[in-house]
């Protein structure tokens, strides 16, 4: 199983102000999602001037992993599309078919399984490769790698640094808050070849967090940046909601640690660091933000390994014990929209 390439697979964001409805009717396209919860959201990037700080990362880490992968041998050439913006997937894969390439190993920047997180990028490298057609290359997607030291290394050095910003004399009611994005609870449901695989990920990856950088702290897991009509339910409680159930309960301060992303995008800055910064202020919590992994020297050679795992099939660097499906069942993840709608009456 030989490779001619490496590609970088994420989620998109835009870059111009111009660019934030057109990326945000790209990313919620047959989804339900209301107009309302889109103007809100588009809100959220313009205060950033219509620019993402998503794609300025992406770039960041592709630079870091090409000259990692050149200082240590591996001859691949790097290459990186989108799901939802510029570059996207299916002109990158034409690139990649014009220039000869047949094999190309794929990492996305999302950690974890689940529909969104894993399925959704096979369904866009299968999309991306009829859309190209004839020629198209062979694309493999790595593992998950939630429980990779060089994923768990990073956000435990961050959420020791978090802690260290506050205050030492009420450590005792000081508690570890890790987040990740919600999801439909159908969707949760679905993640996996048994299910409920996403959280179940996240939760190994908060204990794992947990023990190296706070073993003495209580910790809990909850969700951010919950879309969709009300009507349908996500994961809970929702970051703010559990901010405001441990002030009542005599917490004084937190640390949050999103160790659902691997980088300080859209859903950090603003659901995290604007907004239930400003939560925990109005309830006048102590609040600290642990970064994400970015460009961490530990993520990249992570990148490299998962890479020359795959070349030599060689045995999974992992801290957690779960189950590792690899490469996943056809069967997992399913979206819930793909599904014949439940029968609700007996035909005749
Ligand atoms: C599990 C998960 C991850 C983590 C895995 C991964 O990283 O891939 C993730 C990441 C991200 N989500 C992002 C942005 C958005 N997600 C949305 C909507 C949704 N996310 C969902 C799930 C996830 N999302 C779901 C189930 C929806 C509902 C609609 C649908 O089923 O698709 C919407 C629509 C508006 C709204 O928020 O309602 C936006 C703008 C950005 C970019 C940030 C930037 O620009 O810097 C990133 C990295
Ligand atoms: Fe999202």
């Amino acid at each position: 199983m030989a490779y001619d390439a490496f590609l970088l697979i994420s989620f998109g964001g835009p870059e111009h102000p111009d660019d934030v409805m057109p990326f945000l009717r790209n990313v919620v396209r047959g989804r339900g999602v209301p107009d309302a919860r889109l103007a809100e959201v588009a809100a959220h990037y313009q205060h950033f001037g219509g620019v993402s700080p998503i794609n300025a990362q992406c770039r960041d880490l592709l630079a870091a992993v090409a000259e990692d992968f050149a200082a240590h041998g591996v001859d691949l050439s790097c290459h990186w599309g989108n799901r939802n913006w510029r570059p996207m997937l299916r002109d990158t894969v034409a690139q990649l078919r014009d220039a000869g390439v047949r094999r190309a190993v794929a990492f996305v920047t999302s950690a974890y399984g689940g529909y969104s997180s894993c399925r959704q990028y096979r369904e866009d490298i299968a999309a991306a490769r009829a859309a190209v057609g004839p020629g198209a290359p062979v694309i493999d997607k790595v593992r998950h790698y939630a429980d990779h030291p060089g994923f768990v290394a990073p956000h435990a050095d961050a959420l020791r640094a978090a802690l260290a910003t506050l205050d030492p004399a009420a450590r005792d009611r000081t508690r570890v808050v890790f987040t990740a994005h919600s999801v439909p609870l159908a969707a949760a449901a679905a993640a996996g070849p048994d299910g409920h695989l996403y959280e179940t990920q996240l939760r190994e990856t908060a204990a794992l967090v947990a023990a190296a950088a706070a073993p003495d702290l209580p910790y809990d897991l909850v969700w951010q940046s919950r879309s969709g009509p009300p009507q349908v339910p996500w994961l809970e409680p929702d970051v703010n909601a559990h901010l405001a159930r441990l002030a009542a309960a005599g917490t004084a301060q937190v640390a949050v640690s999103p160790i659902g992303f691997v980088s300080d995008h859209l859903e950090v800055v603003w659901d995290l660091d604007t907004e239930a910064a400003a939560t925990a202020r109005d309830l006048g919590l102590g609040f600290a933000r642990a970064a994400t992994p970015g460009t961490d020297p530990r993520f990249v050679t992570m990148v490299r390994e998962l890479v020359t795992e795959r070349l030599a099939a060689a045995a999974p660097r992992r801290l957690g014990t779960l189950a590792l499906a690899d490469p996943c069942p056809s069967t997992c993840c399913q979206s819930p929209r793909a599904r014949p709608p439940a029968r609700t009456s007996p035909r005749a």
